[in-house]
């Protein structure tokens, strides 16, 4: 790794009462990259993705999470909404809010408190409505959308942060074909701009064009590195039972049924 990591993990472990979510894990991400996180359902990404994002209640979890070098509680929540933009999954979202004014949140860590936003809050969010193709439907509440409708307009959400660390859970849940297409060429972009992005991803052709990968089993990180690697797509063979297999068809690799 060139650069010092984006986000680091050591042996973060993460439990729910009794039960231990997350094994003593270390997991480096590297700056101005996407990495992908993968694994079988229950693997644990969700979890790792919200400790990485600073979201596990402090006493779910032990260890040591650093963000852009620093210990995540050495930064203030300012400071850290700033740097660090998360998508959770099924995320609350007062519904009766406009797409435009959902988008807006994005911004509130840039604003002063109680005060208007700015000219430039404006153009930003217009710029990631319009990136995510969602302008059209700026005036509509959010309970009125469909699944990937409102799926954009909370990307454009994200994206309105403009935060050196963007984290995603499941970002292309209920986009159709041509919209997870735009998503990843977001993505590409955010990343040729000097951005991280981290993604759960279910859509292993998608995570397959990743720089980076994490593939999760039982609460551990079985492996991670270059997504191109062969020890990379081994270890993604193994987490599916050897049901899919990883071959490059016309320059592109793809996860095919095993
Ligand atoms: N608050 C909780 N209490 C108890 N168990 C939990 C809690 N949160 C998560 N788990 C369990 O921890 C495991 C990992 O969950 P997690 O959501 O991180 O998995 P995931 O890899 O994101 O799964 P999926 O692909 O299905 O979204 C699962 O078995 C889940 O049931």
């Amino acid at each position: 790794m060139t650069s010092s990591p984006a986000l680091q993990a050591r042996d973060l472990r993460v439990s729910a009462g009794a039960q231990l979510l997350l094994h003593g894990v270390q997991v480096q991400v590297p700056a101005q990259r996407w990495t992908a996180v993968v694994g079988p359902n229950g693997a644990g990404k969700s979890t790792l993705l919200r400790a990485l994002a600073g979201l596990q209640p402090r006493k779910a979890w032990q260890g040591q999470l650093d963000l852009l070098g620093r210990p995540l509680a050495a930064w203030s929540g300012r400071q850290r909404a700033r740097a660090l933009s998360w998508m959770g999954q099924n995320e609350a979202v007062a519904q009766e809010l406009c797409s435009y004014d959902v988008v807006m949140l994005g911004r509130l860590p840039h604003q002063a408190w109680l005060a208007p936003p700015s000219a430039h809050d404006h153009a930003v969010v217009r710029q990631c409505l319009e990136m995510t193709q969602a302008w059209d439907w700026r005036h509509r509440p959010l309970a009125e959308l469909s699944g990937g409708e409102r799926q954009r307009v909370l990307l454009a959400r994200t994206l309105a942060v403009q935060a050196q660390v963007v984290l995603m859970d499941e970002p292309l849940a209920n986009l159709d074909p041509p919209h997870q297409s735009d998503w990843m060429q977001t993505v590409q972009q955010l990343v040729r701009q000097g951005h991280t992005v981290v993604s759960v991803l279910h859509e292993l052709g998608i995570a397959l064009q990743s720089e980076h990968m994490l593939v999760m089993q039982a609460g551990r990180v079985l492996h991670q590195g270059a997504t191109h690697d062969a020890a990379t797509h081994a270890a993604l063979e193994a987490v599916f039972d050897q049901r899919i297999r990883i071959r490059q068809v016309e320059d592109m690799w793809m996860a095919l049924p095993g």
